[in-house]
């Protein structure tokens, strides 16, 4: 175990490449963004669609899904966080997730293909700002979707449709009009699913079905699992090695104080968590991790047994949090920027 003071101390670099870490890419444990860049992500998510069986069972062109696939990743952003590789890290978790036998069983093919696109293209081209931000802005986006809510994540459906329609692109060229249908509305679905509003909304109605246990004859209990596996794959940063969780979470505040900073010289003033001068990043890990993160995987957990460890993952780095706060505390810092994070 890590000394406390140790811990602020470690950085990225102190930690073997984490590909000593996590030698095989079929783990829970394995580190997506340690394969590096460039085209690797588009060769490993085609190798994902192979070994799912898709590549077969709905007869992809390779070359049209290897058209597509870079096309998504062309469509990302470079940003901190919400970038291709936050893309590809959420792509990658829930793949290992639709490999587990009870989900290949509580799920139709359709809805495991639809959550794995849905991964791959649920942030498309996000600007790293909040839906917040794009109200009070009044960015295009929200001149768009503001009256249905969701505003980026309605976005980032209808980018992903838009690469559908471009050519040889359309990955779902063999399937029947029905069967098209049904995974555009899942895509759809589950993307908005990321909105952590909508999120929170939906919360108590997954607490309820995995309280009754999963009854794959409801339509309502195939959404709700579509959704959680979604979020948990939106979240599965926080369930690695503690150094990913530390910097991955360093990225995001990067764009929050990005958005803040925004705000201040739109003579706005920004909430707490985006305000580089008031934030403290460790409290506001802790609550996201007791409000948001744990429950999503205390929940699949309860599901799918084999999610325990990742639980436990969540835990550990919860409880690295805790000692972090309680250090800036003690040392009274005044409220940590980044650095400690780099
Ligand atoms: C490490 C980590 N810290 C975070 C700290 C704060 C917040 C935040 O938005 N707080 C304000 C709320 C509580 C009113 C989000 C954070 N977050 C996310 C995230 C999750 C999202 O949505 C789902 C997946 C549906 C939960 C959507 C966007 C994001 Cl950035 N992913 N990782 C993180
Ligand atoms: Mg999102
Ligand atoms: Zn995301």
């Amino acid at each position: 175990s890590i000394a406390p003071e140790d811990i602020l101390r470690l950085t990225v670099r102190d930690i073997p490449a984490s590909t000593s870490y996590h030698p095989d890419f079929t783990q829970f444990s394995f580190v997506p963004r340690s394969i590096g860049a460039g085209d690797i992500y588009v060769e490993a998510c085609l190798s994902m669609f192979k070994e799912l069986g898709f590549i077969d069972r709905y007869r992809f062109r390779r070359r049209t899904l290897a058209r597509f696939l870079l096309m998504v990743q062309k469509g990302y952003r470079d940003v901190p966080y919400h970038n291709f590789s936050h893309a590809f890290a959420v792509g990658h978790f829930c793949f290992l997730l639709l490999r587990i036998p009870s989900v290949k069983a509580a799920l139709t093919d359709l809805e495991r293909l639809s959550l794995l696109v849905a991964c791959l293209c649920h942030d498309i081209d996000h600007r790293g700002t909040t839906n917040a931000f794009q109200l009070q802005s009044k960015t295009p986006l929200a001149q768009l979707y503001s009256s249905e809510g969701s505003v980026l994540e309605r976005h980032h459906f209808a980018q992903t449709v838009s690469i559908l329609t471009m050519e040889d692109c359309n990955i779902f060229e063999g399937l029947t009009r029905k069967e098209y249908q049904t995974v555009l509305d899942n895509i759809r679905e589950i993307i908005l699913a990321t909105d952590i509003a909508a999120h929170l909304r939906k919360v108590s109605r997954i607490k309820g079905m995995v309280n009754v246990g999963f009854d794959g004859t409801q339509q309502e209990h195939h959404y709700l699992l579509m959704c959680l596996l979604m979020t948990a794959s939106d979240l599965s940063d926080q369930s690695k090695d503690f150094n990913n969780s530390k910097a991955i979470a360093g990225n995001i505040y990067k764009e929050f104080f990005s958005q803040g900073d925004l705000e201040k010289q739109m003579g706005n003033r920004p909430i707490e968590m985006m305000d580089r001068e008031r934030a403290c990043v460790p409290k506001i890990q802790l609550e996201f991790m007791d409000t948001v993160a744990l429950p999503v995987f205390d929940y699949i957990s309860h599901l799918l047994p084999e999610l325990t460890s990742t639980y436990n993952s969540l835990q550990q780095n919860r409880q690295c949090w805790a000692i972090l706060d309680s250090i800036l505390q003690e040392e009274g810092t005044s409220p940590a920027g980044l650095d400690f994070l780099q």
